[in-house]
C-alpha cells in the first residue's frame, strides 16, 4: 500500500484554481519532496492530505485512510509541521511537549524520554524550560519539529523544514529526517528551495500552476543534469518574472 495515493485531485478558492488535476503516489519509506514556486498549490495539497481542506474532486488515500471521510483518523496517524507555526508563547518547550503528548495520548514516561532525546538531537536541551517567547525563531522551529515527531508517526508532513535554521542545525535536521526515513517511515516535505529538495529527497514532485510537471529522482538524473535544470525547464517562465506570484 502506498503511503499516499492521489488521483485527479482538484481544489479551487472561488475562481482561483489552486490545484487543477493532480495525481501522485508516494511509497512507504520515501523522503518525498513537493517542490514548486510560490502559489504552485503545495500548501493546498498538504492541507487536503491532512484533512484540513475538502477537495472539489478526486480520490485521496493517506496511510490507507480517506482524509475527506475520516480527517481525524488521518490527523491521529500522521505528524504535521506547517510553515511559520510557533510553540505557544506562554509555554516552555517541555510544557508544550507534555501538551502534545497528552493530545497524542502518549504515556508521560514516553514523553519524558522523547523530550530528552529530541532536545539532545536537535540541540535545544538547555532551552527546555525557557518560555517560548524568549526563544529565537530557529529555536522555536526546532521545538516545532520535535513536536511533530513526538508520537513517532509513520508519515510526517513538514513544510519548509530548514527555514530560519543556521547551517549547523540544518545539517542536524537533514540527518534526522534521513534517519527517520531509514527507520522505515515516510517523510513528505514541501519546499520552494531546489537545493534542499535535491540534497534531501529521494524523489521530488515538481508542482506548477496546480499540476504535477515532473517526477524526478535527483540521484538518478543523467549526466550533468541537475534538479535546478529540470525545475527551470518545467517552470521556465519564472525566471522572466512571468510565472508564479512571488
Ligand atoms: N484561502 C485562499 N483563498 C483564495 N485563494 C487562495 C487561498 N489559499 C491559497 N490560494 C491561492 O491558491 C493558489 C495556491 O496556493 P498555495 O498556498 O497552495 O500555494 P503554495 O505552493 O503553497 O505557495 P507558497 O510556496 O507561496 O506557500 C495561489 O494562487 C493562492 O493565491
Amino acid at each position: 500500500m502506498p503511503a499516499i495515493q492521489i488521483e485527479s485531485f482538484r481544489k479551487s478558492y472561488g475562481d482561483v484554481t489552486a490545484v487543477g488535476d493532480l495525481s501522485l503516489s508516494v511509497a512507504e519509506g520515501e523522503l518525498f519532496g513537493l517542490l514548486g514556486p510560490n502559489g504552485a498549490g503545495k500548501t493546498t495539497t498538504m492541507e487536503t492530505l491532512t484533512g484540513q481542506l475538502v477537495p472539489d474532486g478526486g480520490e485521496i488515500s493517506v496511510l490507507g485512510v480517506d482524509p475527506v471521510a475520516h480527517p481525524t483518523r488521518v490527523r491521529e496517524r500522521v505528524g504535521i509541521l506547517p510553515e511559520k507555526e510557533s510553540p505557544p508563547s506562554f509555554m516552555t518547550p517541555r510544557e508544550y511537549f507534555e501538551f502534545v503528548g497528552a493530545v497524542r495520548d502518549l504515556a508521560s514516561e514516553t514523553v519524558d524520554e522523547r523530550i530528552e532525546r529530541w532536545a539532545d538531537r536537535l540541540g535545544f536541551a538547555a532551552k527546555l524550560d525557557t518560555m517560548a517567547t524568549d526563544l529565537s525563531r530557529g529555536q522555536q522551529q526546532k521545538v516545532m519539529i520535535a513536536g511533530a515527531f513526538l508520537h513517532e508517526p509513520a508519515l510526517v508532513f513538514i513544510d519548509e523544514p530548514l527555514a530560519n535554521l543556521d547551517p549547523i542545525v540544518q545539517e542536524r535536521v537533514k540527518r534526522f529526517l534521513r534517519d527517520y526515513r531509514d527507520a522505515g517511515n515516510t517523510v513528505v516535505l514541501t519546499t520552494h528551495d531546489v537545493d534542499v529538495a535535491a540534497e534531501l529527497c529521494s524523489r521530488v514532485g515538481i508542482v506548477y500552476e496546480g499540476g504535477l510537471v515532473a517526477d524526478v529522482r535527483p540521484p538518478d538524473l543523467p549526466g550533468e543534469e541537475t534538479l535546478l535544470d529540470v525545475f527551470l525547464d518545467r517552470v521556465d517562465a519564472t525566471v522572466d518574472g512571468v510565472a508564479g506570484d512571488a
